[in-house]
């Protein structure tokens, strides 16, 4: 496959897109009980292969098989934070991108103790909601509210900077505008829809969309990062605008068709994508 020369742009948007598809990238997902069903529909419905496996015994040898790994910290136990350990491990042996989702850091001692032993594992990616940027820079008072953010996208930018540059990985943060860091660059989205919030992991599959982007771009997970959270966010508009009614449930149903349905024209005229930094 032809390397791709990301631009922070619409028309680059569309042609990632196109590369995931065409390489349909298998996505292996440990993740938590709540998203696993609309994590893997995302991911179809995008033109990639999900796979939900957790099993210890079984993990490393499903990061062989993958293109990318992507751990969330939802529903853990002590068990799945030893798969997610050993499996993040291995994708850094074999070189391949693996995105952290920090789901509710800062909301138990356990949980911020967990994400943070991941983080120390070097994720290609972390994407969280502000509250769980905040929590696991050690911000104090972060806000986190279960796996819920009180607080805004901007307040956590400073946060976000910090993480990628003492990870050196490319941290996003999601809400009304997503921000995606190295650290010193910073890209921002301006799609998605505030319902987007009622429907429960939705921020979930983001990070799971952004780890089948990753693998068409490894060289720049910066953009390719801000392109899914582009394409993921106006698949909610857009069904927002054609959903029978403006609910979580028809938005779950219509984001799912626009992921398979969005068009060249759409998505050129609709990604919002801008360098801010
Ligand atoms: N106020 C808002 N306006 C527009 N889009 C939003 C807003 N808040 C969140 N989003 C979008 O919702 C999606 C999910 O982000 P969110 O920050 O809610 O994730 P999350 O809290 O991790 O969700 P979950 O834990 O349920 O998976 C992203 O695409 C984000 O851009
Ligand atoms: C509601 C919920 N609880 C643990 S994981 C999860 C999905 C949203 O993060
Ligand atoms: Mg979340």
């Amino acid at each position: 496959m032809p390397t791709i020369d990301l631009k922070p742009s619409a028309e680059s948007c569309w042609e990632l897109w196109q590369a995931v598809r065409a390489k349909r990238p298998l996505v292996h997902c440990i993740t938590n009980f709540v998203s696993m069903d609309i994590m893997a529909n995302v991911l179809l419905a995008a033109g990639c292969s999900p796979a939900m496996a957790h099993s210890l015994d079984e993990v490393e040898a499903f990061v062989g098989i993958s293109s990318a790994l992507l751990v969330n910290m939802g529903t853990l136990s002590p068990e799945w934070v030893a798969a997610k350990k050993l499996a993040a491990r291995r994708a850094v042996e074999l070189g391949k991108p693996w995105v952290l989702d920090p789901v509710g850091c800062g909301a138990t001692p356990v949980r911020t103790a967990s994400c943070l032993q991941l983080l120390d594992c070097r994720p290609t990616v972390v994407r969280g909601n502000a509250s769980e940027i905040l929590a696991l820079a050690g911000a104090a008072g972060s806000g986190v509210r279960g796996v819920d953010s009180t607080a805004a996208s901007r307040d956590a930018l400073e946060a976000a900077k910090q993480l990628a540059v003492a990870h050196k990985c490319i941290v996003a943060v999601s809400g009304e505008v997503d921000y995606v860091t190295d650290g010193t660059a910073v890209v921002g989205v301006r799609n998605g829809h505030e319902l987007l919030t009622l429907i429960t992991a939705a921020g979930c599959s983001l990070t799971a969309l952004i780890a089948a982007f990753v693998t068409a771009a490894p060289q720049q997970p910066l953009l390719a990062t801000a392109h899914a959270l582009a394409v993921f966010g106006l698949a909610a508009e857009e069904g927002l605008r054609l959903a029978p009614r403006p609910g979580p449930g028809s938005l779950r149903v219509a984001l799912l068709d626009m992921l398979h349905l969005m068009d060249q024209a759409t998505v050129k005229a609709g990604a919002r994508i801008e360098v801010m930094a």
